[in-house]
């Protein structure tokens, strides 16, 4: 048997460019790259971060130790004055293997309160939470509701004599459930709430809440807190539920950048009742980085523990191939590579969208809210869902060992599952942008630039220009079938929608009767968007020819597969035929040999440490069978040779008569 360790060097050296250049794009320059390898520096070589045995602990074990390494990773920060949310990201992406306790705190309570404070509320509670001392969580999710915020029941009642608010949990329903950090860790939250003054309901509204003593972390009156109990994956989260009775605070506690409450209980409303929906569409957008992020990951597990595994003999007496060389294999590794590309693409367009879009809302241009919801929606909804599947492929193509906690594809995959429910369940996001759609294409006034080809009607037995399998590596053709088959769904959903009103369904029925449609034409825009970007953007970068070409066989094999994956869509308007097709799946397989001595070397690029990735099967040196043998011997059942279930129950039977 060939050395794992032997393997994966002879794949570095087989690679046709410079790795760490590679990185540096992946970064966003090589600034960035030292940036990030100085905050490896202050955290990997501290014992506290090391991640050795965390598949072995339990729950709560789980909660305590993430706990630990959240307050020495604070305290990390700021002794090294650490105060840049990107580095902060930076370190959870790329170092730490870690869901903090205090995730919800720096994602939406201190985004919140920037996004939706008076200047007077930024100052009072800003400098607390940014100097972690209070821990704020978003409670908005209830028992009874999630998905439909304005049916929330929790209620906040003003009560002008003593300028208070009064929180409380009317039913059982009104309980919220969910909110990460919740049950045991925050101390104040942000509780979104029905706001009533004398009696007349003005909708929901964001309220800080002190949820727990300062002194001794008790529960402060009137409140009820705890932890919703196990869950899928995010172990090291206390998501919690809360229960309010007459929980009284200060009038200045709700949130009143955008609408106010005077004093006297005179209500003021916000230029848009949309904007209190804020922080939700910036973690939308964060969830199609940390989707990038995972998905990279994986795929760095899966082809280097590929290249290092060797199976079935070909001919008697030969060494077996590393099972990459199985085209199989390819076909389940590489098009989740070049997914991870693809979306680490599309997370930086977001990103960037998002902060240009909301500095316009911020200066008071509320129409870019419309065009960021319908953007980050439906790209955080084929994010999440993509990056899931896609580690479950990666799982489950490493066989047996995919199936052991070591491989650390399995609690990625856990936690991982959720993203495609919280923050807007997937279906939900899709319809939102789906909505979006068919908006712009009615009004080309309120069409961004981004969306301009919805306009162009798509021709009525338009075809696709492939003549040849060669055609197939030029990125205008593989643009123009998404582009194609997004218009024409697109106008199909318009149509359907027209056509159940035309039958005299009213607008929320035919809404809902065509809501498969709309899903439809929402999916293939995100697929068009993100094939477009990653060519668009490859296009852009001053790099190494072989880098480049490298990226655009990736972007070729995402958008191939798109097209084998989604065949009917392309096939049942004629727009491409079955030779076409076959041209498609031909120019797959030469994608892959193309790529294949370069992938080590795109998934080193990543450049992820050991740590984060904490994986018996995907460690840099893949030294898979002593990891995962030394693993297995520090087993907590393996800490004594005899266990005590032995003495316990089965000394006796084993002593009976045979
Ligand atoms: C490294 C860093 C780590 C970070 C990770 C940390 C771990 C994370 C841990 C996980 C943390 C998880 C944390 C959590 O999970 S926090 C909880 C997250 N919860 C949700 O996301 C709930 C999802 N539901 C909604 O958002 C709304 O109820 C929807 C949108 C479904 C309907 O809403 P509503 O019933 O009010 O509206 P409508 O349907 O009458 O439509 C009316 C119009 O409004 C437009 N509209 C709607 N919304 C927006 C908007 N936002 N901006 C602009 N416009 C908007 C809409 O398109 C429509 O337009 P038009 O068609 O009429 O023109
Ligand atoms: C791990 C995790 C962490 C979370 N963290 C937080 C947090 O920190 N803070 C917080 O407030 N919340 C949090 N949540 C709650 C989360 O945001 C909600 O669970 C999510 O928004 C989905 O809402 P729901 O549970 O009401 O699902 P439901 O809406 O009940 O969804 C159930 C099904 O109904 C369908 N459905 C619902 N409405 C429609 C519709 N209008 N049209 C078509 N189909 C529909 C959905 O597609 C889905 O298939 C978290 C949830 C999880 C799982």
């Amino acid at each position: 048997m060939a050395s794992p360790s032997s393997d994966l060097d002879r794949e570095r050296r087989k690679c046709t460019f410079n790795v760490a250049e590679l990185t540096d794009i992946i970064n966003g320059g090589r600034e960035k790259t030292e940036r990030r390898q100085y905050l490896e520096s202050l955290v990997l070589n501290e014992p506290i971060f090391n991640y050795d045995d965390y598949y072995f602990l339990s729950r709560e074990e789980k909660y305590s130790d993430a706990v630990k390494k959240t307050v020495r990773l604070v305290q990390v920060l700021k002794q090294h004055n650490i105060e840049d949310p990107e580095d902060y990201q930076t370190l959870l992406k790329y170092v730490l293997n870690l869901n903090l306790p205090i995730a919800l705190h720096n994602s939406m309570f201190r985004p919140t309160i920037r996004d939706q404070g008076t200047d007077e509320q930024r100052k009072k509670w800003l400098p607390l939470a940014n100097d972690y001392k209070i821990i704020g969580t978003y409670a908005q999710t209830e028992l009874g509701h999630g998905t439909f915020i304005r049916g929330l029941e929790t209620t906040s009642t003003y009560d002008p004599k003593r300028e208070e608010f009064v929180l409380n949990t009317p039913t059982l329903t009104a309980t919220k459930w969910w909110p990460g950090c919740l049950g045991k860790t925050s101390t104040h939250a942000v509780v979104m709430a029905q706001l009533y003054i004398k009696n007349q309901c003005y909708g929901i509204h964001s309220f800080i809440i002190q949820l727990r003593s300062l002194k001794d972390h008790s529960p402060m009156p009137g409140v009820t807190v705890g932890d919703i109990g196990n869950k899928v994956g995010l172990e090291t989260n206390d998501n919690g539920f809360l229960a309010m009775d007459n929980v009284r605070i200060p009038r200045e506690n709700m949130l009143m950048r955008h609408a106010q409450v005077y004093p006297d209980g005179t209500y003021r409303k916000p230029a848009n009742s949309k904007l209190v929906y804020g922080t939700m569409v910036l973690l939308r957008a964060t969830v199609v980085s940390e989707s990038a992020t995972n998905l990279s990951k994986a795929a760095t597990i899966a082809i280097r523990y590929s290249c290092v595994r060797r199976q079935t003999e070909a001919k008697p007496g030969e060494l077996e191939p590393q099972i990459i060389d199985y085209v199989t294999q390819q076909h389940k590794l590489v098009p989740q590579l070049a997914t991870a590309y693809a979306f680490a693409w599309i997370a930086r367009y977001m990103m960037s969208t998002y902060h240009a879009l909301h500095a316009d809302i911020e200066s008071g241009h509320l129409g870019a809210l419309q065009e960021l919801h319908g953007i980050s929606s439906g790209l955080k909804a084929f994010t999440a869902e993509m990056s899931v599947s896609g580690i479950e492929v990666c799982r489950r193509a490493c066989g047996g060992h995919g199936f052991s906690a070591a491989s650390g594809l399995v609690s990625m995959y856990k936690d991982r599952l959720p993203s495609c429910t919280y923050e807007g369940e997937n279906t939900v996001l899709y319809l939102q942008t789906a909505r979006f759609l068919l908006k712009c294409f009615r009004q080309p006034s309120i069409t961004p630039s981004s969306m301009s080809y919805i306009q162009v009607k798509p021709l009525p037995g338009a075809r696709w220009g492939v003549k040849s399998p060669e055609d197939l590596m030029k990125p205008i053709l593989l643009v123009e079938a998404f582009e194609h088959r997004a218009q024409r769904t697109i106008k199909s959903a318009a149509q359907f929608l027209e056509s159940q009103i035309s039958q005299g369904l009213d607008t929320s029925e035919a809404m809902n009767r065509s809501g498969i449609e709309f899903v439809r034409c929402a999916k293939a825009h995100c697929y068009y968007f993100v094939t477009r970007n990653f060519f668009q953007s490859t296009a852009l970068l001053k790099c190494s020819k072989e880098i480049k070409e490298s990226l655009l066989t990736l972007g070729v094999v995402f958008a191939l597969n798109g097209i084998a994956d989604n065949s009917g869509e392309f096939l049942e308007d004629c727009f491409i035929t079955g030779t076409q097709m076959e041209f498609v799946r031909e120019r797959i397989l030469y994608c892959y040999k193309q790529l294949r001595p370069n992938l080590v070397g795109l998934v080193d690029a990543f450049a992820f440490a050991d740590q984060s990735l904490n994986s018996a099967l995907g460690a840099y040196d893949g030294d898979v069978y002593n990891r995962l043998y030394n693993w297995a011997k520090r087993a907590p059942l393996n800490k004594t040779d005899v266990h005590s279930s032995y003495h316990k129950y089965l000394k006796p039977i084993l002593k009976s008569k045979i």
